[in-house]
Order: structure tokens, then C-alpha cells, then sequence
């Protein structure tokens, strides 16, 4: 298991990631470090947390033996060129951001690091996360084992081919947002008829986490499990008629599709 895990960056995405691992005790907090900009994170983060977390990014980059780059995509450039001659040859750095390619990050650091480029989500924080992850060459089997070993600490995570990797955010980095704004939406309508906010998202919000669990715990198709719902004639297949005129389906793959485009964009390929 890799021994000192460093965040630079330590806001939402960090943070989330964070408390998964410690939550699951795979990892100890005294093995976490961080770095922020503002006094107003670092104390929030060493009362949450109680990691070590300072400003010195060159300093964490020395110390780390596995690195996550937990900034916004258009700081990537920036700390890198604070932090590369820093990075020990052992290091394994993590990249999070959309867009942010492994050549980009060769040609950032001028030298041959191990890099895996990864897409997690912020449902890291319950330890019920999704992160995608692809190594570049130079991360061996064992390296990338157990840096799996840590993702999958705060949920599931999968391997892909690079050439996936600017779909990732709209399936599983970017969907939560997706699920929030349908989640909203089905609480408004609950709302609507009467039932008090607190209610209305506990109902809604059980019924997706148990819609999710059907798919994933039964296997059936998502298509059948729609099916066995709607009662012939009743009130079931009104609700999805509607939703079908209105064109839901088409909504989330135009959705979807604008968030991979996005990507594409930020990756250089549009
Ligand atoms: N939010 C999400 O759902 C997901 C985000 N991501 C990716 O994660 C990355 C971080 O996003 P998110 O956590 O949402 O962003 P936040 O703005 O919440 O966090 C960014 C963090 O970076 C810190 N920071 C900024 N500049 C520096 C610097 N020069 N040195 C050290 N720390 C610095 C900020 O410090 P301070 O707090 O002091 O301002 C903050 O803690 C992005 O690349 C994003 O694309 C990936 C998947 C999902
Ligand atoms: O919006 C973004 O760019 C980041 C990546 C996935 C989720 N948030």
C-alpha cells in the first residue's frame, strides 16, 4: 500500500476523496497531506480532518509518494511548473481534471513520470464513489494496483483506454450534477402537491438510490425493470408517455453529449 498520499488542492473533489479513504481505513490520516491557497481551508481541513495541511506545494511534491494534482484544470500548467523538479522518479501523480492528457502531462513535467490520469466523483465522500483511471507506461502493474486499491477504498473504480477518458465525466464525474438537477426537479413537483421540501427529497432520493441498486444488484435490463412498474392502463406509463413527449431521453444523451464535447475541447481534440 502506498505509504504517503499528498493532495494538492484540497476543495471539493480533495476533500471528498479524503474523507472516503479515511472512512474506509485503508488509509491513516497522519499518512495524508494537503496544500490549499486560503487560511480559510487549511483550518477547516485540519479540524475536519485532521490531515497536515500547509501552502508549501514544492515541499508536499517531495514528500508524497502518491500525488494527486486536486486543482482546477487551468492551474494544472502553473503547478506543475512549481512542482516538477520536485517530483521524486518514484512518485506516482494523479491527475483529476477533465481534459488534462497524458501527453499534456509529459510535455508539462519535460521528463518521463508516472502519471494516471483519473475522473472520480464527489460521491467519494460516503465511500459511494465512481473513478475511472488510465495508467501511462510508465506506472507499473503493482504501482497501479495499489493506487486502485486506494480509489476503491471510497467506492468502485474501473480501468479505460485513454481514448475514453473525455466520455468519463459525462457517464460518472460530471452525472451526479445530472442526478441532482432530476432529483430537484421530482422534489419540486412532490412539493407542488403538497408534500413539506424534507419529505420530498427523502422519498425521491431513496427511490433513485434504490432504482440504481435494482439495476446494478439484479442485472435485469433497465428497460424490463421499467416495465415491470407500469401497470397496463395505469398511472405508471402516463408519467413515462409524458416524459417521452417531452423528450427526457433525448434531454440527458444532448446533456451528455455537450459535457464530452467540453471535454474534447479542454483535451485539444475539438
Ligand atoms: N467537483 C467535482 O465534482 C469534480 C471535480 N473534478 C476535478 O477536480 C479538480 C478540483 O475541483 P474541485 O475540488 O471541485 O475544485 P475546488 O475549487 O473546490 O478546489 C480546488 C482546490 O485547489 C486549491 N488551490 C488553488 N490553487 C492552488 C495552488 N496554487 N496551490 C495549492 N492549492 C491550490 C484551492 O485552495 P482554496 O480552497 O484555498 O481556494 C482548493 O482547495 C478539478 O480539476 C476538477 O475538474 C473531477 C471530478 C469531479
Ligand atoms: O465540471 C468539471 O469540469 C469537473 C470534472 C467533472 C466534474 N466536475
Amino acid at each position: 500500500m502506498t505509504k504517503r498520499i499528498g493532495f494538492i488542492g484540497c476543495g471539493q473533489m480533495g476533500q471528498a476523496m479524503i474523507q472516503g479513504m479515511i472512512d474506509a481505513g485503508v488509509v491513516k490520516a497522519e499518512d495524508i497531506a494537503a496544500t490549499a491557497l486560503s487560511d480559510e481551508t487549511i483550518d477547516f481541513v485540519t479540524d475536519e480532518y485532521g490531515i497536515q495541511i500547509a501552502n508549501d506545494n514544492k515541499r508536499l511534491a517531495r514528500e508524497s509518494d502518491l500525488l494527486f494534482l486536486a486543482v482546477k484544470p487551468y492551474v494544472y500548467q502553473g503547478i506543475i511548473l512549481e512542482i516538477r523538479d520536485e517530483v521524486p522518479e518514484e512518485t506516482v501523480v494523479v491527475t483529476i481534471a477533465a481534459g488534462i492528457t497524458l501527453d499534456a502531462m509529459k510535455e508539462a513535467f519535460g521528463r518521463n513520470v508516472k502519471v494516471i490520469r483519473s475522473m472520480p466523483n464527489t460521491p467519494s465522500l460516503v465511500g459511494a464513489g465512481m473513478s475511472v483511471l488510465c495508467p501511462n507506461d510508465f506506472v507499473t502493474e503493482e504501482e497501479l494496483a495499489d493506487v486502485m486499491e486506494v480509489f476503491e477504498s471510497f467506492g468502485q473504480a474501473e480501468i479505460v483506454e485513454e481514448k475514453l477518458m473525455d466520455a468519463v465525466p459525462a457517464v460518472s464525474g460530471s452525472s451526479p450534477a445530472f442526478v441532482y438537477m432530476f432529483i430537484e426537479a421530482m422534489a419540486d413537483a412532490a412539493v407542488q402537491q403538497g408534500f413539506p421540501r424534507d419529505k420530498a427529497y427523502k422519498m425521491v432520493a431513496q427511490a433513485v438510490e434504490g432504482s440504481a441498486k435494482m439495476v446494478r444488484e439484479t442485472g435485469r435490463h433497465p428497460g424490463e425493470l421499467k416495465d415491470a412498474v407500469c401497470t397496463p392502463g395505469g398511472v405508471t406509463i402516463a408519467g413515462v408517455n409524458k416524459l417521452e413527449e417531452v423528450g427526457l431521453r433525448s434531454a440527458i444523451i444532448q446533456g451528455m453529449n455537450a459535457c464530452t464535447d467540453k471535454s474534447k475541447e479542454l483535451s485539444g481534440k475539438k
